[in-house]
């Protein structure tokens, strides 16, 4: 790294560096498994990552009972296998160990505390530009000829603005700031939102006594995390080898129904499309049920209607419904953050902050921008990112290499 100018005079203090090798934003699973395939084809990386150490979602913005809930096979990042001894579905400490040790033994030693605010692309030398906060409105800039987008598809919660809460009386909190049912145990919960974690909450608030209630907006598929003793993800994979997405969707919602039966019934309706469809097309991911619906179908989680505003002890639902809670849980879900900071003259990336184009060709834009972790499909598709990306950067790489050594030679060179 090349220390440019102590300080440009403007106002916040910056100092700018260029970087050999390309500049990765974020030190979660994508941003690992792109640094480890780097390592591989020997280049170098920079790796700024906004908090104090690597996966920041797995390590603080998880509840203690998580667990994968994709087969382990689907969850290891490239050239590393999970440990043998690992269960079936890793628990988030299982693989907050494994990515540890994937981060050691690769020497990935991202700069931790760098808040991204800015990347720009300059024409004119057709260099990335990227700022990134340090501490006390200090900053600096690292330059180089490739960016990579790792920030995640989670990185910042979503919280709906909802009529009248500021005046509710009790605790708010988002999913990401849950951790355990414990401190809920008596208390009357309502949890917003029916995804993988809301499910998820009021399953751990049942499990340890509070009385859960979740508000559903639009409804959601459930599917049994097995069928048969096999994963249903193991098995619609499978499936897909050679049948069309609709027909691997009519036979797990088949499955589905003779397993759990029919969860309309219950106030959770099914969308249009099907699970995996509907994965593909808008990102919203079915629950794997790992024993929620079991609660619902006793009436231990009660499924209520969407919510109309909160008041100072209790909602009001759209229903017309009213009810006293103690505590209110967004399991709203996340957005990404990278149009609050990546200046993207091409739209590589929409409004929201995801690639445009759809997998598998979102993982390149345009002048060396890079983009892993952003299919939607979860970290099975992050390693599959960053082993196209990571490939592709090393060959970049090696051209210029060649290119310099060559020049280089030719100037030394006696005539
Ligand atoms: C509760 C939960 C459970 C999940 N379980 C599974 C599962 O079982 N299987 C599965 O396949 N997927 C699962 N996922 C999906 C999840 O997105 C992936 O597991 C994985 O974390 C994605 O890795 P990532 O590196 O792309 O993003 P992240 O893990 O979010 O990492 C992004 C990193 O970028 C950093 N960052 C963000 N913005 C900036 C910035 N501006 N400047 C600097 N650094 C920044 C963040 O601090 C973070 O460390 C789960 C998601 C959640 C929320
Ligand atoms: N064990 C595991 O591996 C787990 C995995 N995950 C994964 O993490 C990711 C995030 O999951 P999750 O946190 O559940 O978020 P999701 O985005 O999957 O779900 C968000 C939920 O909040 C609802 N919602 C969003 N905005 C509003 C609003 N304004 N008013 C009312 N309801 C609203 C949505 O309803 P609507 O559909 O109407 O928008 C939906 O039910 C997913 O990929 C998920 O699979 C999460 C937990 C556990
Ligand atoms: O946890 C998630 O939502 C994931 O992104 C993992 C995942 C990728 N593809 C899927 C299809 C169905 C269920 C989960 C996933």
């Amino acid at each position: 790294m090349q220390d440019q100018a102590a300080n440009n005079g403007a106002s916040p203090r910056q100092s700018s560096c260029i970087v050999d090798g390309p500049i990765i934003v974020g030190a979660g699973p994508s941003g690992l498994a792109v640094a480890a395939t780097l390592r591989k084809h020997s280049v170098p990386f920079t790796i700024l990552e906004r908090s104090d150490d690597i996966a920041d979602l797995w390590t603080n913005r998880t509840y203690g009972r998580l667990r994968l809930h994709l087969p382990k096979v689907f969850c290891e990042l490239p050239h590393v296998r999970f440990p043998p001894d690992f269960p079936a579905y890793p628990s988030k400490h299982d693989f907050l160990r494994y990515l540890h040790s994937y981060a050691a033994h690769f020497s990935i030693a991202p700069l931790f505390g760098r808040v991204v605010t800015r990347a720009r692309f300059d024409e004119s030398t057709s260099l990335w530009h990227v700022t990134a906060a340090v501490k006390c409105g200090e900053a600096t800039e690292y330059v180089s000829r490739w960016l990579v987008v790792a920030s995640g598809e989670n990185a910042e919660v979503v919280v709906p603005r909802v009529k009248g809460r500021e005046r509710f009386g009790g605790e708010v909190l988002h999913s990401s700031e849950y951790k355990s049912g414990e401190r809920f145990k008596g208390k009357r919960v309502l949890v917003v939102g029916c995804g993988n974690s809301g499910m998820e909450m009021c399953l751990d608030l049942c499990e340890h006594g509070a009385i859960p209630f979740m508000s559903v907006r639009s409804g959601v598929h459930v599917l049994p995390r097995e069928m048969l003793g096999t994963s249903t993800f193991g098995i619609a994979m499978k499936l897909l080898r050679w049948l069309p997405v609709k027909l691997v969707d009519g036979f797990l919602l088949l499955v589905a129904k003779m397993i759990l039966g029919s969860t309309e019934k219950y106030g959770l309706k099914r969308p249009k499309l099907g699970p995996l469809e509907i994965k593909g097309v808008t990102g919203k991911s079915p629950v794997l049920d790992v024993g929620a619906w079991s609660l619902i179908k006793s009436g231990d989680i009660k499924v209520v209607a969407e919510v109309e505003s909160l008041g100072c002890n209790g909602a009001r639902f759209v229903d017309g419904n009213e009810m006293a809670f103690d505590a209110v849980i967004f399991a709203t879900g996340y957005r990404s953050n990278v149009p609050s900071w990546l200046q993207d003259g091409s739209g590589f990336f929409t409004e929201d902050g995801k690639p445009r184009s759809r997998c598998p060709g979102n993982w390149r834009g345009p002048n060396g921008l890079y983009c892993v972790g952003f299919s939607g499909r979860g970290l099975l598709g992050a390693g599959a990112d960053a082993l196209r990306a990571a490939t592709d950067i090393a060959a970049r790489w090696q051209q210029q290499e060649e290119t310099t050594v060559g020049a280089a030679e030719a100037t030394i060179s006696p005539v």
